[in-house]
């Protein structure tokens, strides 16, 4: 992936949850062609963050911007939600199951913002469901219904409506939340090759290490309250800069050390916990 300029732009955007002040002052560009992933401890805000890129949210201060199908970056609100479904592919944490739909007929549902009522069901539109199947491995499910999915299997068939909707951009929000440690790396690798640009959150900080070009932390700054202050972009670059052991420390609240696997020389994040909380 390589950068050029903003997909999406984020200026002095905050959100409002409740009573709350949850996200506060985050200025972000994530460049077209790049991978960002946006870490940071629970509760933090992180779905908040992706929800206002996807355009679900309305930040209640600062604008948040994408750039429409004429390349042109406009205030997100003002893209109509078909255009930006087109553009964009968010998929949620959690999904309630359908009861009703079968797996195939769920994952069309990632068609509807690129098909007309008449055109559904063609057998182009039943290959792209198909194909999107497959790459999440679970094309023989296609007409299974979807409550006899299992838990990973489920969080996989989201995953293939997210493709099925063939954006540029797409948003995950904890895409390997779980999935087993083989399909979490082929999951990242499978959207990484087929989004232009990908945004996803992510709890694993070594998977995170290794499978994004960039990194956001989302914390909260020095002087606000630890536990309920608003948040902000406490550290955003490269993730081996981004997780070197003091910020991990400092922001996770663990120890760490970065190696270099012995035989991919690929860096890796070996988690421990601090000192002052070992037995
Ligand atoms: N509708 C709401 N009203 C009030 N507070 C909310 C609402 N939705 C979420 N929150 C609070 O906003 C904060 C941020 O939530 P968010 O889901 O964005 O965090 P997160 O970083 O994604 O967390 P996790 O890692 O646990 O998934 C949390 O403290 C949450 O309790």
């Amino acid at each position: 992936m390589s950068g050029q300029g903003p997909v999406l732009r984020l200026r002095g955007v905050g959100a409002r949850l409740g009573e709350r002040d949850v996200l506060r002052d985050i200025d972000l560009d994530i460049p077209v062609g790049t991978s960002l992933g946006i870490v940071g401890v629970n509760g933090v805000g992180k779905s908040t963050l992706l929800r206002i890129l996807a355009g679900v949210l309305r930040p209640s201060a600062g604008h948040c911007y994408l750039t429409d199908s004429s390349g042109v970056l406009r205030e997100t609100s003002r893209i109509s939600s078909r255009e930006r479904s087109r553009r964009l592919a968010y998929v949620p944490q959690e999904e309630v199951a359908s009861t009703e739909l079968l797996v195939g007929e769920m994952v069309a549902l990632g068609r509807v913002p690129r098909t007309r009522p008449w055109a559904r069901g063609g057998t182009q539109e039943r290959a792209i469901v198909r194909a999107a199947l497959d790459a999440v491995g679970l094309a023989d499910r296609i007409d299974d219904p979807c409550d006899r999915l299992s838990g990973g299997e489920r969080r996989r068939a989201v995953m293939a409506r997210g493709l099925a909707q063939e954006c540029p951009v797409m948003l995950l929000d904890e895409p390997t939340n779980h999935l087993d440690v083989a399909w979490q790396l082929r999951l990242l690798h499978t959207v990484a090759d087929r989004a232009e640009t990908l945004v996803a959150t992510i709890h694993d900080l070594d998977l995170a290490l290794r499978s994004f070009d960039r990194l956001a932390v989302l914390g909260r700054p020095q002087g606000s309250d630890p536990d309920t202050g608003p948040a902000t972009v406490v550290a955003h670059g490269p993730p081996a800069e981004v997780l070197d052991d003091i910020s991990v420390d400092l922001h996770f609240g663990v120890g760490s050390v970065q190696v270099t696997h012995p035989h991919l020389a690929q860096p890796h994040l070996l988690i421990h916990p601090r000192k002052d909380h070992s037995a």
